[in-house]
């Protein structure tokens, strides 16, 4: 029993300092069934094998990042990315759920705050997942896979296809860092929930997706983030005189649509709740 406290005490610590010096971490023996992550990866593979007529079936909506396409894309004189999406909905049930409010808890607890805390301030968590496939690219000097951007969710579980190339890289102190791939294993990252609910404690990091000139890579993403009728903002526990509040209370569903009808520019959508007087990071 000892041994089991032990090791939950060494991996919430793990998760600490991850989140809070990386907002970054891979999670090894994730315990989800590795039949589920072949197989989803077999079906995203083959959609986008299939004819563009047959994609072109399930369009991207309007205003949304929801089905295939290529989203953030708003004036012709913007430069694209080299990449094919599609993204749905997940059922609240989906196995993946289980394993993100798993980390979503552990996260809670590296903070001192009760397990449970994110996930009854959620309602009924949206969980969206997206699928990011790029092509082999001539010219991958000149052209991203996805450009930097953070994520508008609370927490990001990114599966990558199987013998994939390094292609998700991390800013860090101004620097590129690429993610070393492991195969079958998750990447989880902090999105821009946790960084205002968190006073900031914990940040959104910015992160992109480059292009290879021989092969091809897939990346299935899914994001964890609070039902869109709630308000957030950061918790009391997180802020006094040493840190003052750095994001103002807002609607969650309006911070979504706020994210998903503007461009990917690294982390200027969390502009939207910080408070302005207070810009420093
Ligand atoms: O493909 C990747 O590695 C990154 C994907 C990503 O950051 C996203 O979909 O938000
Ligand atoms: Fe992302």
């Amino acid at each position: 029993m000892k041994g089991d406290k032990d090791e939950h005490f060494s991996e919430v610590m793990q998760v600490k300092t991850a989140c809070e010096e990386w907002g970054f971490f891979q999670v090894l023996n994730h315990g989800v069934d590795l039949n589920v992550l072949e197989n989803m990866e077999k079906l995203a593979k083959d959609f986008f094998m299939l004819p563009l007529h047959e994609k072109q079936k399930h369009p991207m909506a309007p205003g949304t990042v929801q089905g295939y396409g290529q989203a953030f894309v708003f004036s012709e004189n913007q430069k694209l990315d080299w990449c094919n999406m599609f993204a749905l909905g997940v059922e609240p049930s989906c196995i993946r759920n289980q394993n993100s409010g798993h980390r979503v808890r552990l996260t809670s607890v590296s903070l001192g705050l009760e397990g449970e805390v994110f996930e009854e301030m959620f309602g009924e968590a949206v969980q969206a997942a997206r699928m990011n496939y790029y092509p082999p690219c001539s010219r991958p000097d000149l052209v991203l896979g996805l450009s930097p951007h953070s994520d508008g969710s609370a927490l990001t579980v990114l599966q990558q296809g199987k013998d994939s190339t390094v292609g998700l890289q991390i800013l860090k102190v101004q620097t590129w860092l690429p993610v070393q791939p492991i195969q079958n294993e998750f990447v989880i990252n902090i999105g821009d929930t946790l960084e205002v609910l968190t006073n900031g404690k914990y940040k959104s990091v910015e992160h992109r997706a480059v292009t290879h000139k021989e092969k091809d890579r897939l990346s299935i993403v899914t994001f964890y983030a609070p039902s869109y009728k709630i308000e957030l903002g950061p918790m009391p526990e997180l802020v006094d005189e040493k840190n003052p509040c750095r994001y103002r209370r807002y609607n969650h569903g309006e911070y979504n649509k706020h994210y998903v009808t503007n461009e990917l520019q690294g982390k200027r959508t969390l502009d939207f709740a910080k408070i302005q007087s207070n810009t420093s990071n």
